[in-house]
């Protein structure tokens, strides 16, 4: 009786699922998305337990638990990344990486090549994420409140200061938020005037567009290749708040070339910078 009434109501069902995933593209994109999260969030439930056991609590030494589980969703989602540069991260000491922020799918980018007690500058609101939340808790992320500039720069100051007698590398998306639209936002200062106080050097770290696997407009997420390149570390020794824009100006006209030729796409509005126009 019981298995009859499974057949009579569960085959159907998946059947039917099956067949509104193969008539709407809609449909599969979210169900695709949703499958994400709902990875994200039973990998991050069954790494927990594993952080506080192995390494008792919030420490960046449980970033390569995390970094080890996390490179393997690239499998399930037919990704490949191409690395080259990584050879810069060998810099003694801390350093403030900054990278490009497209989608929720950047978290395995990052961790493909996360370099060893390395933190990650987060939004507050992160933290509510459930069991994704308490990973990142435990990864050590640092989460800032971007709608109070003034307590942000409070928290990274504080950042600084644990970044040379911790020994710790910050990752910053400078953009501060994703975006997917096939061009770099102007960039926010915090990471450069992070860099600057505590005078160690600036990494950037640029991902190819998506766009040719993964737009939410267009409803698509495929497979695809992600060409990543590590550029050389800018050294701000000897440079002070005065040179936060040039800094920061340097690394955008830089990462945005970057981005094009590994996009290959063409520079848009005649090459001009939207940054320092304005
Ligand atoms: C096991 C399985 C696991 C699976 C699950 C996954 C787990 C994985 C675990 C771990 C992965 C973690 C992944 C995390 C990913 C997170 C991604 C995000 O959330 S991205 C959003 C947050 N990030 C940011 O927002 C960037 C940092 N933002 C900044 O640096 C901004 O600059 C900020 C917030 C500090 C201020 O933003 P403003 O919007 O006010 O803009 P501004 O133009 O930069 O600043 C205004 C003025 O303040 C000055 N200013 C800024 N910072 C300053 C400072 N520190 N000192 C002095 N002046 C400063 C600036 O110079 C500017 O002034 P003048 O225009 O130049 O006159
Ligand atoms: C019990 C609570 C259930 C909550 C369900 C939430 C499910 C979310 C689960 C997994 C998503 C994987 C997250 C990986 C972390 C990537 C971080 C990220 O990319 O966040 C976006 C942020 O950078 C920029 O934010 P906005 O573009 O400004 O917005």
């Amino acid at each position: 009786m019981e298995s009859g009434g499974l057949l009579l109501w569960a085959l159907p069902s998946a059947l039917l699922l099956a067949l509104l995933l193969q008539l709407s593209p809609r449909l599969r994109f979210r169900a695709k998305v949703l499958s994400y999260c709902a990875l994200c969030l039973m990998a991050s439930a069954l790494t927990a337990p594993a952080c506080l056991l192995w390494n008792g609590g919030r420490t960046v030494e449980n970033m390569r638990i995390i970094k080890n589980v996390v490179r393997s969703f690239k499998y399930l989602y037919g990704l490949r990344f191409d690395v080259k540069g990584l050879e810069h991260f060998q810099v003694e000491g801390p350093c403030v990486i900054v990278s490009n922020h497209q989608s929720v799918l950047d978290m395995m980018g990052l961790m493909e090549i996360l370099p060893d007690r390395c933190v990650q500058i987060g939004k507050r609101e992160l933290l509510y994420f459930g069991s994704v939340g308490l990973i990142m808790y435990l990864g050590g992320v640092i989460f800032i409140n971007r709608k109070s500039t003034s307590n942000a720069k409070s928290v990274m100051s504080g950042v600084g200061q644990a970044m040379t007698t911790d020994n710790v590398k910050v990752w910053i998306y400078p953009e501060g938020t994703r975006n997917g639209n096939g061009d770099l936002l102007p960039f926010k200062k915090g990471a450069f005037h992070l860099a600057i106080q505590t005078q160690v050097p600036v990494i950037p770290v640029v991902y190819s567009s998506f766009t040719t696997f993964y737009n939410p407009e267009k409803n698509l997420f495929t497979s695809g290749r992600i060409r990543v390149e590590v550029l050389p570390p800018i050294h701000t020794s000897g440079m002070t708040a005065t040179d936060v824009t040039e800094l920061c100006d340097t690394c955008y006209t830089t990462m945005r070339e970057t981005f094009f030729r590994l996009s290959g796409t063409a520079r848009r509005v005649n090459g001009s910078t939207p940054h320092l126009a304005q």
